[in-house]
């Protein structure tokens, strides 16, 4: 086994009011991986990834990331109205300095990947909610991320539109071979997303199940569907039900 990209070594965050957030969190996560985190509100999800990404430090523990290539998307697409679409995805390059040309690479490497470069001359309001937030994956991947932070990206979306981003977001996983963290309250979304999901109770947050996904890369109705796929949420939705009873 490689090293991992992401290491959690016993991990325990204090806020200065006093909260705990997470607590012995031990988790290491393999290059190539895509982990779902699941758990219940406030049992410290984002804080994880917040850690991960840098923009926080835990009080006790070691997080170790082996990387700094991060993409890091949120419920919300957060795009900046007067741009275009175009601009919005070009937003991070131009901020890291890249040349005109190689932005205008990645930039349209990007949109062609979520599939919008027929609209990259329109502005945020001109778009659906789904649309915004492939605007937002395609700002991300034009850093060409090794890390890929998910933030419960769709949870904000009607249940078709967040089916069609699920796909989309494996096809970029396969496409990519990025390593992924995907935070989400939904088991179906989280054991369809992923090949490894990871359960969290709360107060303290800690690690209370680890669930190996048995799908290979190739998802679709066929799987989403299947007795095995039932099977599966119905043990994690018993783990997570334990942590909340
Ligand atoms: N800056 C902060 N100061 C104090 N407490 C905080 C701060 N940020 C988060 N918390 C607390 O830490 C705990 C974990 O928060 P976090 O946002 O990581 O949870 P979560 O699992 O992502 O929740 P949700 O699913 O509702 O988004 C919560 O109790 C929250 O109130």
């Amino acid at each position: 086994m490689s090293a991992p990209l992401v290491t959690f070594d016993d991990v325990t965050m204090t806020f200065p009011d006093g909260t705990v957030a997470l607590a012995d969190v031990d988790i290491a996560i393999q290059p190539g991986e895509f982990i779902a985190l699941l758990g219940p509100s406030g049992c410290g999800k984002s804080t994880l990834l917040r850690l991960a990404s840098g923009l926080e430090t835990a009080t006790g523990g070691q997080t170790q990331v082996g990387t700094r290539q991060i993409g890091y998307v949120f419920q919300d697409a957060t795009l900046l109205p007067w741009r275009t679409v175009r601009k919005n995805v070009a937003l991070f390059a131009e901020l890291d300095d890249l040349s005109a040309g190689e932005t205008r690479e990645r930039v349209d490497h990007a949109l062609g990947v979520v599939g919008l470069t027929a609209f990259e001359d329109h502005r945020p309001h001109q778009l659906s909610g789904g649309m915004k937030m492939r605007v937002s994956l395609a700002r991300a991947l034009v850093n060409r991320p090794k890390l890929f932070l998910f933030d419960e990206p769709f949870g904000a979306l009607d249940e078709f539109t967040r089916e069609r981003l699920n796909d989309d977001v494996r096809g970029l996983f396969l496409r990519e071979r990025f390593t992924g963290v995907f935070v989400t309250h939904s088991i179906p979304e989280a054991v369809y997303m992923a090949t490894r999901v990871i359960v969290m109770g709360a107060r303290p947050g800690r690690v209370i199940g680890e669930f190996a996904v048995p799908f290979g890369e190739e998802r679709g109705e066929a799987v989403r569907y299947s007795p095995e796929f039932a099977e599966l949420a119905n043990e994690i939705s018993q783990c997570l039900k334990g942590a909340m009873a």
